[in-house]
């Protein structure tokens, strides 16, 4: 039998409203079975680019395969193989939380049971509730139970946990890991990179509609150019300390104090910055209580790479 055709598969995709090119050339290949994570600042094309996967939007240039079928050409096969949980909206207004799921659930041939699904997301208790009552942590919610309810092979979740408080984050975190666990394929958008480092088997980072980078977070937060020093002394440090350690470490460095015996250094990961932040301490009088180097984050990935912070 042929190798199974990846989950997804982008190949040279270009995406433009009017003249703003959102999607410039995109390529990314997506393994069944993992999740993926692609993770970019505000604007960056990601949910363009779902949306295209998605079948809602013709490719302009490039093609797109998703379980190796055409999105817009074979959608009719598509649709009951995938789920899809949109950024915003999904159900309309005057719908109740319950009675949307359960719709869905009976529009697939093997859907799962919507109360337990509901009781698993927190949905129990707002079933009545009108779909603009709701939260817009429960819409999330709800919008993840809508993309699930069919056993999707693939599911596309836009930014799944926006707008939810940090208890339902983490409950939305485990939902994604059971549904994995299942088999499922995930692909994710996030310009969260807590949320991309702690679920993605693979991240593709995005920017200006292109992919500047793509690794596992281990791969991708090895090594590099800048890294994290925290340094904490055994008494306070002089009047000027971060002025003055600045200008022995060079421009290429931030220093920010935070508190009177601790210092957060970002700059280049070699044994010279170590070397002369020892130095400095010497000159100063303080002694080192310890100087950690700390690995580096997708945040610090990002800014290497463009230059620019992730974070909105
Ligand atoms: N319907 C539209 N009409 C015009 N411009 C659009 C439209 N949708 C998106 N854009 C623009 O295309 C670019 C990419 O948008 P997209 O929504 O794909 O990015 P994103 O990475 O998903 O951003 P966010 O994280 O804010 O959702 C942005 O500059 C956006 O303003």
């Amino acid at each position: 039998m042929p190798p199974a055709s990846p989950a997804v598969e982008i190949d040279g995709l270009v995406m433009a409203y009017g003249d703003k090119v959102a999607v410039d050339g995109l390529s990314l290949t997506v393994e069944r079975g993992s999740v993926t994570a692609v993770l970019g600042p505000n604007g960056a094309g990601k949910t363009t680019t779902l949306e295209t996967c998605e079948g809602y939007r013709a490719p302009q240039q490039g093609t797109v395969r998703v379980l190796g079928l055409d999105p817009q050409r074979d959608r009719a096969d598509l649709l009951p193989r995938i789920g899809v949980m949109l950024q915003a909206g999904g159900a309309w207004s005057g719908v109740r939380a319950r009675e949307m799921l359960d719709h869905v659930a009976s529009l697939h041939a093997r859907p799962l049971d919507t109360q337990l699904l509901s009781d698993r997301l927190g949905l129990a208790d707002c079933g009545r509730t009108p779909y603009r009552r709701l939260s817009g942590g429960q819409q999330q919610r709800l919008g993840l139970a809508i993309a699930l309810v069919g056993r999707p092979e693939l599911v596309f979740v836009d930014e799944p946990t926006a707008g939810m408080d940090p208890q339902a984050r983490r409950t939305t975190w485990e939902l994604l890991e059971e549904v994995r666990a299942d088999g499922v394929t995930v692909v994710l958008t996030t310009h969260h990179m807590d949320e991309a480092e702690r679920l993605a088997d693979r991240i593709h980072i995005i920017d200006r509609g292109r992919v500047i980078a793509t690794g596992t977070p281990a791969e991708l937060t090895r090594g590099g150019r800048s890294a994290t020093i925290r340094l904490v002394v055994n008494r306070p440090f002089p009047e000027g300390a971060p002025e003055s350690l600045r200008a022995e470490l060079g421009p290429d460095t931030e220093v920010r104090q935070l508190d009177e015996v601790s210092m957060l250094i970002h700059g280049p990961a070699d044994s010279t910055t170590l070397g002369l932040v020892s130095r400095w301490c010497e000159d100063h009088d303080v002694l080192p209580e310890s100087l950690h180097l700390g690995q580096r984050t997708l945040e610090d990935v990002f800014l290497d790479l463009t230059g620019r912070e992730l974070a909105p």
